[in-house]
């Protein structure tokens, strides 16, 4: 996402704000109810028991139609009995809860300037052009085959071309930083995601009539972008800035986002009336959502849709998103079953890397308000 704070103006009026969203083609703009969010339906961020997905082809096949239904309405949906260990998530949450209280000064010293690894401080970032700074703090991390249970022991045979994706700067991230196993712990649930990731596109073939293994090729040395997020409370402080975001409006970039949120409510979801929503924490559940590129193979069929966190408690909040991608340099086409004679494809063939390479450069270049 962006890393360029800019500002353009936001005017409000007879209830709507208009808001400006990056996308792969550039900039887009949406008039938007500024009425307070109110919390989503069970048909419009429904649950998907995941169950299923470890049963016969029949069970695979009836969770997949679940899971098509909200993909393609909202996008988004909460996965439960999803298979990764409670303790494991947990472990990882408590390390980042160690981790954010450490001093300022120690956690800096885990930012990195090449890439976008490691951490990054409060109101560092702007991920929306038409909303403020986002009050976050993040320790970042991106896909490393020596972390991929499937490749780590047989490094010397990640491609070069995957290499090359691999920054320089991204060890410095994992050296000690006072919180003890937090490198073990995070890695851990990191892991688990990624293979419930790996699964769960398998659910998304059968869902698009496809042989399930059709998308299996794209994933072997994947995205898998990661986040620790931490949105301080407000305790006893006022509230200034009622408009001030956790992390502004946007969609991901990528195939499906997995989402541990902790008890605390935060996250909104723009629905097609141009409302917010929130979608609650739900104990046992990780909220997923379809990324812009699945969007895109699958000819607007599935739907990434914009989404931000507000955080206005006194309390903070804690969040763990998983990005899951496709291979960074895989040219790669709209699927077969979601075009016909009467609904071609809309997009040329394109990697995910180069798309997303695209959308990042946005973030270089002045904003026009409409
Ligand atoms: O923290 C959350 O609840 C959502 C974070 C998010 O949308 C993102 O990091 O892309
Ligand atoms: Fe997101």
């Amino acid at each position: 996402m962006s890393t360029t704070a800019m500002s353009a103006s936001s005017a409000s009026s007879h209830g709507y704000k208009k808001l400006i969203l990056r996308s792969y083609e550039g900039y887009t703009y949406r008039d938007v109810s500024d009425h307070p969010a109110r919390d989503c339906t069970d048909d419009e961020v429904p649950i998907v028991d995941l169950s299923g997905m470890f049963g016969d082809l029949e069970a695979r096949k009836a969770v997949a139609q679940s899971l098509l239904k909200a993909a393609e309405t909202s996008g988004f949906f909460y996965i439960k009995n999803h298979g990764i260990d409670e303790n494991v998530l947990l472990g990882a949450h408590h390390k980042a809860r160690e981790f954010f209280r450490l001093p300022v000064e120690q956690k800096q010293k885990l930012s990195t300037t090449e890439s976008s690894y490691g951490y990054q401080g409060l109101r560092s970032r702007q991920v929306n052009p038409s909303e403020g700074k986002d009050r976050k703090e993040v320790f970042n991390f991106h896909y490393e085959p020596q972390f991929d249970p499937v490749h780590k022991d047989q490094l010397s045979e990640v491609p070069a071309r995957v290499r090359k994706h691999i920054p320089n700067d991204f060890s410095a991230i994992w050296q000690p930083n006072g919180v003890e196993g937090f490198k073990e712990e995070v890695l851990a649930y990191w892991q688990a995601c990624l293979s419930t990731a790996r699964e769960l596109i398998r659910l998304v073939s059968l869902a698009l009539d496809l042989p399930e293994d059709y998308f299996d090729r794209y994933t072997t040395y994947p995205g898998g972008d990661f986040g620790l997020v931490f949105y301080p409370g407000h305790g006893d402080e006022q509230i200034e800035n009622p408009d001030e975001v956790g992390i502004g409006a946007h969609t991901d970039l990528q195939i499906l986002t997995l989402l541990w949120q902790d008890e605390h409510k935060g996250l909104q979801v723009l629905n097609s009336q141009n409302e917010w929503i929130f979608a609650p924490p739900i104990p046992g559940t990780l909220v997923v959502n379809i990324g812009d590129f699945l969007m895109r193979l699958t000819n607007d069929r599935l739907k990434s849709t914009v989404h931000r966190v507000i955080q206005h408690g006194r309390d903070d909040r804690y969040s763990m998103p998983f990005f899951f991608g496709f291979n960074f340099d895989e040219k790669i086409a709209v699927v077969p079953t979601c075009t016909d004679e009467r609904n071609p494809p809309k997009y040329e063939p394109a990697t995910c890397g180069e798309l997303i390479a695209k959308r990042l450069a946005l973030g270089n270049q002045p904003v026009k308000s409409s």
